[in-house]
């Protein structure tokens, strides 16, 4: 019906057409003004609304690590503000040497050591844009232990970096040390921001974070509730949810800590030498006691008359690395449902995880990142690389440091051990686990998370519906003048002002 009735109006359009010719003086004249207008309003609408070139904020973060410090650069779109625009790294440098904490008796040098990546930061954020990045300083575990051991000392540190860090034109906003906390619930924040998840509300990634001097495990477990322990309770309201986050950070289990764990385990006697499973057959150095024994995770245990030196050579058994290790973990107390270790309660695991930092760095090395291999294959290849001689490892790795070479058995034989004994991982569940170094540019670790809370960069609640692009808005103006266009044309065939007598178009 209706189409025969569109069909009929186009004839009688025509006929009309024929009668009255609109090429008239006056509907020339509306016709010409309207298709102006129509272009003016057009052309005025589009380029009023036409993107300005991008401009960008900066913010500085330095990670003051319990083996070296790293400065990130991250940047977002400064149009955008506070919600809508996505951070990313900008730029990131490693600080020559090793952590702030182990400049105890020289502090003006933890401050001087910063300055060549702070150099390298004037040069990388624009000089407009200097005085107003937000400059911050964040020390982990190294940091903890240097207060606990001696608290004077810890201060100096702190002191020194930030008259370092005053003298560049940045915003400085301060350096501070992170509770093991903070430190597991902004990594948690960083992996599921960079991924996505909050803004969308999707199901989060817990972190695993495993460090020189301590080591965080995060996640959100699957029922909701009243933790058993308030203290390894962190919870957030971000982007209009709600997140009850489990998160606990084990001082003195970094790798580095930890083996200090195992080597006063094996020298508790105060033997001249000891034949050390994780470590590779042929390996031998002479090692100072009061060296291993200088820091607060095991200065407690060293033995009384133990010579100065000790002679640690390498046994290459990965058998026998499993045993040594599971021997600084302590699994007999638990006063809660549930624990990991050492008395520390954990609800059961659940969902994915995103385990960095030297998970990664060990892992990578040890080609063991592919998380689909079963378990029981990644111990066999682990054991094959234990089993490997010292000669032919430093043969096959001349381009990486010494120090790390030779402790990729044990640090592996470690993060097996921490992840199925120590958080209950099973042989289902490793699976679940990736090792990951970045994600979408970014490095996975606490300080973006850390930033990002500090200038309330993730609101509590979710941001309005965004505004419409560019391209959409331009699409939008068009098909409305169209339309108005179409209008119009069908107005003049109908009502043209010459003619006086229409017929009736039902
Ligand atoms: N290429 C690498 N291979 C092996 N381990 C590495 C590598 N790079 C860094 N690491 C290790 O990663 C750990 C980083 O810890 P760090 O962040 O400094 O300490 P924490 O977080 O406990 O304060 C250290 O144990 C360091 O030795
Ligand atoms: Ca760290």
């Amino acid at each position: 019906m209706s189409a025969q009735r569109a069909a009929g109006s186009l004839t009688d359009c025509r006929e009309m057409k024929e009668k009255n010719p609109w090429h008239t003086p006056v509907t020339i004249s509306i016709t010409v003004i309207g298709v102006i207008a129509i272009v003016a309003l057009v052309t005025v609408a589009v380029l009023q609304n036409k993107p300005v070139p991008q401009k960008y904020k900066y913010g500085i973060v330095l990670d003051a690590g319990s083996s070296h410090t790293a400065l990130y650069i991250y940047k977002w779109p400064a149009e955008k503000d506070n919600n809508t625009g996505r951070v990313e790294q900008e730029h990131s440098c490693k600080v020559k040497g090793k952590g702030i904490s182990s400049y105890a008796e020289t502090p003006w040098q933890a401050g001087e050591s910063l300055t060549e990546c702070m150099e390298d930061a004037v040069k990388q954020v624009p000089t407009k844009r200097h005085f107003e990045t937000p400059l911050y300083l964040g020390a982990t575990a190294g940091m903890r232990l240097l207060h606990m051991e001696n608290s004077v000392a810890s201060d100096k540190v702190f002191q020194a970096v930030e008259k370092s860090l005053q003298k560049f034109p940045f915003s400085y906003q301060g350096a501070r040390m992170l509770s093991g906390q903070e430190e597991g619930a902004f990594g948690w924040v960083t992996v599921n921001y960079l991924d996505d998840r909050l803004k969308q509300g999707l199901e989060t990634t817990g972190a695993l974070d495993l460090g020189g001097a301590s080591t965080q495990i995060s996640f959100v477990p699957k029922n909701y509730i009243i933790s058993e322990s308030p203290s390894n309770s962190v919870t957030f309201r971000l982007y209009g949810n709600d997140y009850n986050l489990y998160t606990h950070s084990f001082l003195c289990y970094g790798k580095d800590q930890v083996l200090r764990l195992a080597l006063a385990h094996q020298t508790k006697s105060g033997p001249g030498e000891i034949a050390d499973p994780c470590f590779h057959p042929g390996y031998s150095e002479s090692k100072n006691y009061s060296v291993l024994y200088d820091s607060p995770c095991v200065s407690d245990r060293k033995p009384q008359g133990a010579p100065v030196t000790f002679h640690h050579k390498g046994e290459g058994n990965f058998q026998q690395c499993q045993e040594v290790v599971k021997n600084v973990f302590n699994f007999t107390s638990c006063k809660y449902s549930r624990c990991s270790f050492n008395g520390v309660f954990q609800p059961p695991l659940h969902g994915q995880f995103g385990a960095f930092s030297a998970y990664y760095y060990v892992m990578d090395f040890l080609n063991l990142t592919d998380t689909s291999v079963p378990l029981t294959t990644v111990k066999d290849k682990l054991a094959k690389h234990c089993a490997t001689p010292w000669n032919q490892i430093i043969q096959q790795h001349p381009e990486i440091h010494v120090k790390y070479l030779a402790e990729y058995c044990f640090s592996g034989a470690y993060i097996l051990t921490l992840l199925t004994e120590g958080y209950n991982f099973t042989s289902e569940s490793y699976s679940s686990i990736k090792f990951i170094k970045k994600i979408k540019g970014s490095d996975a670790g606490w300080t973006l998370g850390y930033m990002l809370n500090l200038t309330n960069m993730i609101p509590a609640e979710a941001p309005d519906s965004p505004p419409l692009p560019h391209a959409g808005y331009v699409s939008i103006v068009t098909v409305i003048a169209l339309l108005i266009f179409t209008l119009f044309i069908i107005f003049l065939c109908r009502f043209r002002p010459s003619s006086s007598k229409q017929p009736q178009i039902v």
